[in-house]
């Protein structure tokens, strides 16, 4: 076994291009074998097996940087860089994340997890190298699919024009998550699908070679027009020397002499390069390579069947959105769901299916995809814009100055809200309150519970005065009885869902739950809590808060969401700008800091979102209580 030898980079410069070939083997069934039981992006790494190792054992890291786009395909990085011993703690709590992470290794040199950030960083790198007179190689690693990330491009632009001194290497496996998508992949797909050009080059060649010698400027002419065609044929990359990158492509991928040999010819070109391979997502397993949409991102998983080992319980939020958009989708042709290159975690394959055409997958490109929602809504469309709140930050400009400020029917349907457990502190959905209830026109709000999450979705629907957000977590529903009619909920009413008066927990999604299970634990110490459903974040229920302060009751705002700009923050204004000074509110939500990776209980735990935590805040904020003398409460 050679991968045992191999502790760090330096380990694979003694080794010969066959060893390097049985090294990937070895790395694969690595790969395979620890995934299984932790889960986590496996056909992605599967793909980049022979890449890494190639940069590795050509370049010199740290000191040259490597950058990887997204980040999701660095476990082979790791395991070169001397971390294959902590793979059973993939994306676990406390354990190796499942993206660069710097405070791992000095090998790692920039985080993501966000796509397309790499082409920028790479510039920023060598533009620093270059400043300080330096000479370290600066390559980017990016996939087909992160590079129809508009951040890409922009870089892809401003590195052509500086000429500067940065490889990039685009993984081409014509996979986004899903099948990619755009122009930009269709041109990969014929830059791909050379046996074409091939072809239509040898005929070209043995055509002309048919034609009898012709004298004079028709001759001329034969022959500029072969160079022209066989260039345009040759060079399937003429799209990225246009844009000043010298182009090298395509490679496989997987054929470690064709890597090591045109990086070694890249080496030697100074100015923007592009390598551009050709890789199978999911390489080496499969399952994997079968169905690389689905193994993505994967459960752990049983390696002989590739049977995933998915946890049984109540649907997930996301199947709740997706049924009850199907069926609202049925009744009202004007609804079209958009997604940013998510269709499957956003719940949307279904729909698709369903409703062709309705379903618009604009690639990795939330920004383009906010502004074409707020043009269908102008048209009379009810665009559904489903995207991940995390991955809703790119797009907070085109809210405000499309969507919002020209006040737009947008359905935005936002899941991962909240914790989201192993993709860890790149991926919290912790800010979209905080980042969308400040803006004007915005409605916002959450439910308790999944058949609650299909009222919003007719309160959504049914809802025309401008844009309406819905916000939903990566977990599984209640398990509560799901009523089969979708009855709209009065705009910014909030529910008392427990009576009480020694003080109220006012809570918003899963929290709700919470609340009712620390207001359980303090009955039994003679406390009655009052539990509120603030299903609203804006706009907020003003009269529930006014009789609230008029009980004068001590008020805890439980929400797994940022403390600073959220729902506690708007109870405080909303107080502040009423003057009611002789109100109690204590706000526990996320603070200041960022929840790395773990499982959603471990990160409510570290935070301090448990029942228990919630009672003993309770109890710290109330006047010691006198045991009731007459019996129970
Ligand atoms: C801004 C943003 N949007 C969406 C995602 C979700 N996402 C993670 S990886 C990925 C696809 C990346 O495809 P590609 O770059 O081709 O890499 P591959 O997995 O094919 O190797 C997407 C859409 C993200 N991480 N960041
Ligand atoms: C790397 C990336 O951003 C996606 O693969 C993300 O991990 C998907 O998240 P879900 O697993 O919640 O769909
Ligand atoms: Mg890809």
């Amino acid at each position: 076994m050679l991968l045992e030898h191999i502790n760090e980079p330096k380990d694979l410069k003694e080794l010969s291009v066959e060893q390097l070939g049985q090294l990937a083997e070895e790395i694969r069934e690595f790969l395979i074998e620890k995934l299984s039981a932790t889960g986590g992006h496996l056909a992605p790494n599967l793909g980049v097996v022979e890449l890494t190792l190639a940069l590795h054992y050509l370049y010199d890291s740290p000191k040259d940087k490597f950058i990887f786009d997204v980040g999701h395909q660095s476990y082979v990085h790791k395991i070169l860089t001397g971390r294959k011993e902590q793979f059973d703690t993939l994306r676990k709590y406390k354990g190796l994340c499942g993206f660069v992470k710097r405070s791992e290794s000095a090998h790692d040199v920039w985080e993501a997890g966000h796509s397309s950030t790499s082409l920028s960083a790479a510039m920023g790198m060598a533009l620093a190298r270059d400043l300080k007179g330096e000479n370290n190689k600066v390559v980017a690693v990016i996939g087909d699919g992160a590079l129809t990330g508009g951040m890409a491009l922009e870089a892809l632009n401003h590195i052509g024009h500086e000429k500067s001194n940065v490889t990039v290497i685009l993984n081409d496996n014509e996979m986004s998550i899903a099948p990619n998508v755009g122009a930009l992949h269709h041109y990969l797909g014929k830059i791909r699908t050379d046996r074409h050009y091939q072809k239509a080059k040898d005929e070209l060649q043995q055509l002309l070679n048919k034609v009898p010698a012709i004298g004079g400027k028709l001759a001329k002419t034969a022959e500029r027009l072969k160079d022209s065609v066989k260039y345009l044929l040759v060079n399937g990359g003429i799209l990225f020397e246009q844009f000043g990158f010298t182009y090298f492509g395509p490679v496989d991928g997987h054929d470690m002499n064709q890597l090591l040999d045109v990086m070694e010819q890249a080496n030697n070109v100074t100015g923007p390069v592009l390598i551009h391979i050709l890789t199978v997502k999911g390489k080496g397993y499969s399952p994997a390579e079968a169905d690389s949409h689905k193994w993505h991102g994967i459960s752990p998983y049983k390696i002989e069947s590739g049977q995933v080992l998915k946890a049984v319980g109540p649907p997930m939020y996301t199947e709740v959105f997706s049924d009850a958009l199907m069926e609202l989708a049925a009744e009202d042709n004007r609804i079209v769901a958009v997604t940013p290159a998510m269709p499957g975690g956003s719940g949307l394959l279904k729909f698709a299916e369903r409703f062709p055409g309705r379903m618009i997958d604009v690639g990795i490109a939330e920004q383009h995809a906010a502004t074409m929602c707020a043009a269908l809504a102008m048209e009379g469309m009810k665009p559904v814009y489903a995207v991940y709140s995390t991955f809703l930050q790119r797009a907070y400009d085109q809210v405000v100055h499309d969507i919002c400020r020209q006040n737009l029917n947008v359905v935005f349907a936002i899941d991962r809200a909240g914790f989201v457990g192993p993709d860890g502190e790149t991926h919290q959905g912790v800010y979209d309150i905080a980042y969308l209830r400040h803006i004007p026109n915005m409605v916002l709000m959450m439910p308790k519970d999944e058949n609650e999450l299909r009222q919003m979705m007719k309160t959504a629907m049914d809802y025309s005065d401008g844009p309406i957000a819905i916000r939903y977590p990566r977990i599984n529903g209640l398990g509560v009885a799901m009523e089969p009619v979708m009855t709209p909920i009065p705009i910014g009413q909030w529910e008392t869902v427990r009576e009480g008066d020694s003080a109220a927990i006012i809570a918003i999604g899963p929290m709700v739950q919470v609340a009712e299970e620390a207001a359980e634990l303090l009955k039994r110490e003679g406390l009655n809590i009052r539990v509120v459903n603030a299903r609203f974040v804006k706009p907020l229920d003003e009269e529930m808060l006014l009789q609230l302060a008029d009980e004068g009751l001590n008020m805890l705002v439980l929400e797994e969401g940022c403390e600073q700009g959220g729902l506690g923050s708007a109870v405080l204004e909303f107080y502040s700008l009423r003057n009611k000074r002789d109100v109690s509110v204590r706000i526990k939500g996320v603070p200041d800091v960022y929840v790395e990776h773990g499982s959603i209980k471990e990160q409510r735990q570290e935070i301090g979102l448990t029942a228990e935590d919630t009672a003993a805040e309770l109890k710290a904020m109330l006047p010691r209580v006198r045991k009731r003398v007459n019996g129970p409460a």
